[in-house]
């Protein structure tokens, strides 16, 4: 797809020249009370080019792009567009010039339809009221450009995919003349295929002559979308406008680190995992109920005349676990000790399961089991009284309390160990706190700070911090790396297999597929909400997974969903 025109610039100012960056950033800082979030920062942007800004969690990123979308002001520095000094007073400053931001986080109107989004507060509508018809055949021309005509411009924006809603908010950014786009984190909520949509968005709108400044933790796309590359480390340049497609990953990532990064995946500590199913089966041949025979890692391996060892409890269990029109009747044991993957595209039920499982939605039908016990359906408490944890996908809404500080994102679980006599001992839930973040290296290194403050990694760093507090017996991880750098993955993934390796059972649902193959010990692939397959992680390839997970799709309607 190629959008059809280069919407053209702004009538106040010209192209730039030849060679003449269209945005350069110069000596840009910006501090926050406690935090110098920029200090100095140069960038330079060119017409028709992506350039890609890298940089660990709490780098700078977030910030710089939002001193470029007029959301921040710079405490020092200067921008110059096209040559001429500006200042980027507010978003509608920016967005004056051309230079659009699609934000992680979208910031679309659910009820509102798609129109409605693109058209909202638009210098073409008029007298503050978008009109009904003219926007949504504007809108329906940009969707076709976007190569998603399927989109219906009077959808409310609350009923799209993930991928929907982003489309949608690239569509608002193109329904003015936008020169440059800030696009942050734009494949995190992707699948595989939609991930290929947006390279050919990204290519046709750099082919048109504007300008993309595309923010990433995935370095392999780096590679695939960019051009030129500025790494920031604490708040200033480690490096400026490297060539993307030649600069080693492994040097792009101690720039970024400051050390190098070797190992991404901890070794596993099995040959086989230790439930029931180091074997790799299909569903056809799977048994309706699971068959305990697991030889597991935590009992030694029989010798031919040694005793049969015993059968362990399942930590989790799920017999027909079921939620109609989300996922069909699902089995599956999870051993302590045994990281579990679900692979799947976004919408094959992935979420939905973790969620039933932890007592956020209530099953239609089965039950859910924890240490052979059965567990109150529908019921979070329970849920956590029994030993299990959650770090949801949407951690903003779902997890953390933004407006409280660090130390009580992490022990608001825990607080009762921290009573003494009906008051809470501040003193050591905070230092318990801080233990648990520092053992994440949750940055920065300060307990009492509001964690809406913190950047988005950190965030999920204060989630996981929270459960490694409590302790919990199962955990149930979903996308837990979403928005986390290359450097506190690998620490990420290193604990988890620790935790597991400590007898924590462990069920991970992640869109990274190199994730799931590369963490978990045996994967549950999932289409359309139901099991198609099981087996052993080191069994499987990713070819192999996208292969379970795209057959068939094509022919299975919606309301055949389970
Ligand atoms: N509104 C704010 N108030 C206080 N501190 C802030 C605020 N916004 C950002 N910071 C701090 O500034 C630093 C840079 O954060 P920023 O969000 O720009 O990082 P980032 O590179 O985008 O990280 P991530 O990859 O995790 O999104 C961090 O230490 C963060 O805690």
């Amino acid at each position: 797809m190629a959008p059809e025109r280069h919407p053209g610039p702004p009538a106040s100012s010209g192209p730039p020249g030849p060679g003449e960056p269209l945005l350069t950033m110069h000596g840009i800082s910006k501090s926050f009370p406690g935090v110098r979030a920029l200090d100095g920062v140069d960038l330079d942007v060119t017409a028709g080019e992506t350039h890609c800004l890298l940089g660990q969690n709490g780098a700078g990123k977030s910030t710089l792009i939002k001193v470029l979308a007029g959301a921040h002001q710079p405490d020092a520095g200067e921008i110059r567009w096209q040559g001429t000094p500006v200042v980027l007073k507010s978003p509608a400053a920016a967005m004056g010039l051309g230079i659009a931001t699609i934000y992680q986080e979208l910031d679309l109107v659910e009820h509102l339809s798609v129109a409605e989004n693109v058209f909202l507060g638009h210098e073409r509508a008029t007298m503050g009221f978008v009109r009904s018809r003219e926007a949504r055949t504007a809108t329906a021309a940009i969707l076709g450009r976007l190569g998603h005509p399927e989109i219906d411009p009077g959808a409310p924006v609350g009923s799209l995919s993930a991928a929907g809603q982003q489309i949608a908010s690239m569509a608002r950014a193109l329904s003015h003349d936008v020169r440059l786009i800030v696009m942050d984190e734009p494949s995190a909520a992707l699948d595989p295929d939609e991930v290929g949509n947006l390279f050919r968005i990204v290519a046709g709108l750099t082919g048109a002559g504007v300008a993309v400044v595309y923010i990433s933790h995935r370095l392999e796309e780096i590679r695939q979308v960019g051009d030129r590359v500025t790494v920031l480390k604490d708040g200033r340049a480690a490096a400026r406008g490297l060539a993307a497609r030649t600069t080693a990953t492994r040097d792009i990532v101690t720039l970024m680190t400051g050390r190098t990064v070797e190992h991404t995946f901890p070794v596993r500590q099995h040959t086989a995992p230790p439930g029931p199913s180091a074997t790799t089966a299909t569903t056809e041949d799977r048994a309706p109920t699971p068959t305990p025979a697991p030889a597991t890692a935590l009992t030694p391996t029989p010798t031919p005349t040694s005793v049969p060892t015993p059968v362990p409890t399942p930590a989790l269990t799920a017999q027909g676990l079921t939620r109609r029109g989300e996922f069909a009747p699902l089995d599956f044991d999870l051993y302590p000790g045994e990281i579990l993957g679900l692979a799947g595209l976004v919408g094959s039920g992935r979420s939905e399961i973790l969620e039933t499982v932890f007592g956020a939605r209530r099953p239609t039908a089965g039950r859910v089991l924890v240490d052979g016990r059965p567990l109150r359906p529908g019921s979070v408490p329970a849920a956590v009284r029994a030993g299990l944890g959650l770090a949801p996908e949407e951690r903003k809404s779902q997890a953390l309390l933004l407006l409280e500080p660090v130390h009580r994102n992490v022990s608001v679980s825990s607080l009762p160990r921290f009573s003494r006599a009906g008051w809470l001992d501040r003193a050591a839930e905070r230092s318990a706190a801080r233990t648990a973040a520092r053992n994440l290296s949750l940055r920065p290194d300060d307990p009492d700070r509001p964690v809406r403050t913190l950047s988005g990694g950190n965030q999920q760093k204060a989630v996981l911090a929270r459960w490694l507090l409590r302790g919990c017996r199962v955990l149930l991880l979903d996308e837990p790396t979403r928005g986390v750098d290359v450097g506190a993955r690998a620490e990420l993934y290193a604990l988890v297999r620790r935790l597991a390796d400590d007898g924590v059972a462990v069920l991970l649902v992640s869109s990274e597929l190199p994730e799931v193959l590369g963490l978990a010990d045996r994967v549950l692939v999932l289409r359309e909400g139901r099991v198609v397959h099981e087996g052993s992680a080191a069994a499987l390839d990713e070819h192999r997974v996208l292969d379970l997970v795209m057959a068939g799709s094509a022919d299975t309607a919606r309301g055949d969903r389970p």
